[in-house]
């Protein structure tokens, strides 16, 4: 074993195997005692065969592979094991929300709770009110199974949420002063991040304090793991808005519907929403650059599909087309930078060039769900979802591993290092599969010159085989994740 230059525990294996392995109590602290799983008396686990995970059981990154190919990037499975590292009377667990609302908040907390008492027996649970900031400013609330019971009808998150305030040497000091024992960490890329600066601390300190994090982001922007909780009702819930936009575009002659949805710096929920109805004519993102006037431009577009069909709709992600707005050098508490309105942007261009030419009349009906988006309660899929990556959090932190996010690789369960999930960010591969059966799926302009087709493609790199040949075909590069060509390919398997 070994690891690497950002200190990641790095496990190598015969034909090329690599386990990215995640931090693990035994690492800094010596000579732990261990117990027995608890499950094993449990009614409704014991009957299960091999309901525990195997030590050595690993998932791949990635499953498409050649008959040379090394085997490549793995993480360990999540899930029970045969032992873990706490008496179940000695947890302190504590649970924090931190950045934007998503769908299904309040079922990974009601899973947290739940799992932790009905599997192993835990009953000290608190919760963290109003992110980061609450550990070292606010009251906690105390969680028990009956206190969460409904909670996961409602949306938003019942600990609240905030951005910034994320003061490393504070939140550490208030874990240990309150004897917390595990943290459990639900939030965005930046949540991630801070989750693993406290890690660091608390590893520093030499505390047994097991922290995990639980992936959360609407937009779908986190690297590795297949996609993200909430996600789904998003895209079910933005259907409903396009439902309205291209109801009152098809009501007026040449009606045009235009509907804004999430995605700062991603554009899956406008891709997949888009895909889904069927009713959308162009589908912008941020990922894809665009432009408005000329030949092959926005305008030209939105002009041949009103004299095609007499209406059109339009689907915009928030992030997109930034660069043709006038900057705003805002950032919010967090950092993260503050975006124009995009939407009402571009219906008002749209608005302005119809006035300007004189020649078609239009009707233009800008429609913003986003936060209406947000705030709903997940759908069914999501909530089972939520239950298993709470469940998987909670098996992780009981067995002693520490530093991880849990998170669905190719179907399965795992834990994923800090450092593996924060060094950039999901994005939509244009050069992808998916990007393009959208366009095909709209007709819309790629507003990409062959030029841009090369440079995004040459950013690929080539697949290397065991005996160190390159193979023809080429995939997204890992470390590419800041580009506009990036390593995840939601959906497009
Ligand atoms: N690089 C970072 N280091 C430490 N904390 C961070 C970092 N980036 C963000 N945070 C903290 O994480 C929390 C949530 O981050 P934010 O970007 O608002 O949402 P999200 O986690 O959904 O991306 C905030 O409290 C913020 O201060
Ligand atoms: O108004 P807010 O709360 O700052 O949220 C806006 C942002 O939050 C999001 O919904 C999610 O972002 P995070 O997951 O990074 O918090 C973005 O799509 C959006 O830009
Ligand atoms: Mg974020």
């Amino acid at each position: 074993m070994g690891s690497n230059d950002s200190g990641m525990k790095i496990v190598h294996g015969e034909a090329g195997f690599i386990l990215e392995d995640v931090p693990h109590f035994s690492d800094y602290i010596p000579n732990l005692p261990t117990y027995p799983n608890p499950l094993r008396s449990n009614p409704a686990y014991s009957v299960v065969k091999q309901y525990f995970v195997h030590v050595d059981d690993t998932i791949p990154q990635k499953i498409v592979v050649h008959k040379n190919s090394p085997r490549g990037v793995h993480f360990r499975r999540a899930g029970a094991r045969q032992r873990v590292y706490f008496d179940s009377d000695d947890v302190h667990a504590c649970i924090v929300t931190c950045g934007g609302l998503c769908p299904g908040l309040n079922t990974v907390i009601r899973e947290i709770v739940c799992g932790l008492s009905y599997m192993y027996g835990v009953h000290k649970v608190i919760g963290i009110d109003g992110g980061y900031k609450g550990f070292y400013s606010k009251n906690t609330v105390t969680l028990t199974p009956k206190v969460v019971n409904d909670i996961h009808k409602r949306g938003g998150t019942i600990l609240g949420t905030s951005r910034g305030g994320h003061d490393k040497t504070k939140i550490v000091d208030s874990i240990k002063d309150r004897g917390i024992n595990q943290v459990y960490i639900i939030g965005g890329d930046g949540t991630q991040k801070g989750a693993a600066v406290i890690y660091e601390e608390i590893r520093r300190r030499g505390l047994k304090v097991a922290i995990a994090g639980i992936p959360k982001t609407i937009d779908n922007d986190i690297l590795v793991i297949d996609k993200s909780f909430g996600f789904d009702t998003a895209v079910e819930e933005a259907q409903r808005a396009i439902n309205a936009a291209h109801v009152e575009a098809t009501s007026t002659e040449n009606g045009i519907g235009v509907v804004k949805l999430m995605g700062r710096y991603s554009g899956f929920i406008a891709m997949h929403a888009t895909l889904a109805s069927r009713d959308v004519d162009c589908c912008l993102i941020p990922e894809s650059p665009f432009y408005l006037e000329g030949k092959g431009g926005l305008f030209e577009f939105v002009e041949k599909r009103l004299k095609e069909n007499g209406h059109m709709v339009i689907v915009i992600a928030e992030g997109a087309g930034q660069d043709l707005l006038d900057a705003m050098d805002e950032r919010d508490a967090s950092g993260n930078k503050l975006l124009k309105d995009v939407g009402l942007w571009i219906s008002q261009k749209i608005k302005g060039h119809f006035a300007r030419q004189n020649k078609m009349a239009i009707t233009l009906k800008y429609i913003d769900p986003t936060y209406m988006i947000r705030a709903i309660p997940s759908n069914a899929s999501d909530n089972v979802y939520c239950t298993l990556l709470a469940q998987s959090a909670v098996h992780g932190a009981m067995a002693g591993y520490t530093g991880f996010t849990t998170g669905l690789v190719n179907g399965r369960h795992t834990y994923i290092p800090f450092n593996r999930i924060i060094e950039g960010q999901n994005k939509v591969v244009i050069t992808d599969r998916m990007w393009a059966r959208l366009l095909s799926s709209t007709n819309q302009p790629s507003f990409m010159n062959p030029k841009d087709v090369n440079e995004a493609k040459e950013q690929e790199e080539p697949i290397t085989l065991l005996d160190g040949e390159e193979c023809e075909d080429k995939q997204p590069s890992e470390n590419k994740a800041q580009n506009h060509v990036t390593t995840k390919r939601t959906g497009s398997k």
